[in-house]
C-alpha cells in the first residue's frame, strides 16, 4: 500500500462538517446518532465493506443507536487524505 502524506486534523476539518479534532492525538472524531440499533448497525455494515475496499479502517464503538467514530491513519501516525475519504463516505451514507 502506497505511503500517504499526513495532512493533519486541522486542514482535514476544513473539508468536513460535524467532525472535530481528537484530544492528544492527530485524529478526527464524530458521533452519529440513528433511529435505532438496526439503522446504526446497517451503517456500520456498509462502512465496513467500504473500509475493506479502501484498506482503511475506522476505530469505532456502538451502543444501541450511537456510533462513535475515530479516524486516523496508523501507518502515517496522523490524519491523511484516506481519513477524509472515509469520513466523506460516512457522511454521505448517514
Ligand atoms: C496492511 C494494511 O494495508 C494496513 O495495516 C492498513 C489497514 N487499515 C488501516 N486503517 C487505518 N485507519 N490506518 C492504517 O494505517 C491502516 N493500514
Amino acid at each position: 500500500m502506497k505511503r500517504v502524506q499526513r495532512v493533519g486534523a486541522a486542514s482535514a476539518l476544513l473539508l468536513l462538517e460535524g467532525w472535530s479534532a481528537a484530544k492528544g492525538r492527530d485524529a478526527l472524531q464524530k458521533t452519529y446518532v440513528f433511529k435505532n440499533f438496526n439503522e446504526a448497525f446497517g451503517f456500520m455494515t456498509c462502512v465496513a465493506l467500504q473500509a475493506e475496499k479502501l484498506d482503511h479502517h475506522p476505530e469505532w464503538t456502538n451502543v444501541y443507536n450511537r456510533v462513535e467514530v475515530t479516524l486516523t491513519t496508523h501507518d502515517a501516525d496522523g490524519v491523511t487524505e484516506r481519513d477524509v475519504a472515509l469520513a466523506s463516505f460516512m457522511d454521505q451514507l448517514a
